[in-house]
């Protein structure tokens, strides 16, 4: 498989099939039981950790973090790969922590301390702190979660437009089957015994969605490009 910068491509499939197994193994949290990742054609396992921090940002669900701090603050750890032992931050470090809460549009909350925060809030600010990072790649898992349908939409819009002004390679693994078929460029569809990826509309013409689920309960309507309830 293949990122391109720019782009936005969703991870989909059922629970317990791999997508998170699939993040942690790119990112290097675990190792690779098969295949190799290379970012800008350098083979991932040869980069020392601090190089890998400057290439690919992760954000994790339920990932624990420091709640006492402040928005800038937490933003602010996202430079950690770039900053001196002591963690001082320069004026370039700085203008990147204005850049991402600027990006994200929290500069209002950025004084606030994180428990403060509602979920939908919190996650920007995740997202915020992988902006600092400023890496090529971001990936994130999950990163809708506990969110309402409305903020679901706008965190995942704001992902797809990141992508395109920040020109980076977002890739993220969702439940949110119907807004990834509207928001993103490409899917990953993992199954048990197969993965198939393309644009959405490449995947809705090879039916590539009626499978994804057992069908007694769902079934994918062609028509409304979603998956819908079978009512008989
Ligand atoms: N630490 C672990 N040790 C052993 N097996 C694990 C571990 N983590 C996950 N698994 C197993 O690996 C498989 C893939 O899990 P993974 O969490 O990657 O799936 P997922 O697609 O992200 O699921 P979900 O949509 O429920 O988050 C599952 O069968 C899971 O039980």
């Amino acid at each position: 498989m293949e990122l391109v910068k720019g782009e936005l491509v969703g991870i989909v499939g059922v629970n317990g099939v791999g997508k998170s197994t699939f993040l942690r193994t790119i990112s290097g949290i675990q190792p690779a039981l098969k295949g190799k990742i290379f970012i800008e054609q350098k083979d991932r396992e040869t980069l020392p950790a601090p190089k890998l921090a400057s290439l690919i940002s992760l954000v994790l669900t339920n990932q624990p973090i420091s709640k006492n701090l402040r928005v800038a603050e937490l933003v602010a750890l996202g430079r950690q790969p770039y900053t001196n032992w002591i963690g001082s931050v320069n004026a370039q470090d700085k203008q990147q922590i204005k850049n991402a809460l600027k990006l994200v549009n929290i500069e209002e909350i950025q004084h606030k301390r994180c428990y403060e925060l509602s979920d939908g809030q919190l996650q920007k600010v995740l997202i915020a702190r992988a902006l600092a990072q400023d890496t090529p790649v971001v990936i994130l898992d999950e990163p809708t979660s506990h969110l309402d349908m409305y903020h679901k939409a706008q965190v995942l819009k704001l992902l797809k437009n990141l992508s395109q002004k920040t020109n980076k390679a977002i890739l993220f693994a969702t439940h949110e089957v119907n807004l990834a078929i509207q928001l993103c460029d490409k899917i990953i569809l993992m199954q048990e015994n197969k993965i198939v990826k393309g644009s959405p509309q490449e995947l809705i013409s090879e039916n590539a969605f009626d499978s994804m689920f057992p069908s007694d309960l769902i079934y994918f309507d062609s028509g409304s490009h979603s998956f819908r309830i079978k009512t008989t």
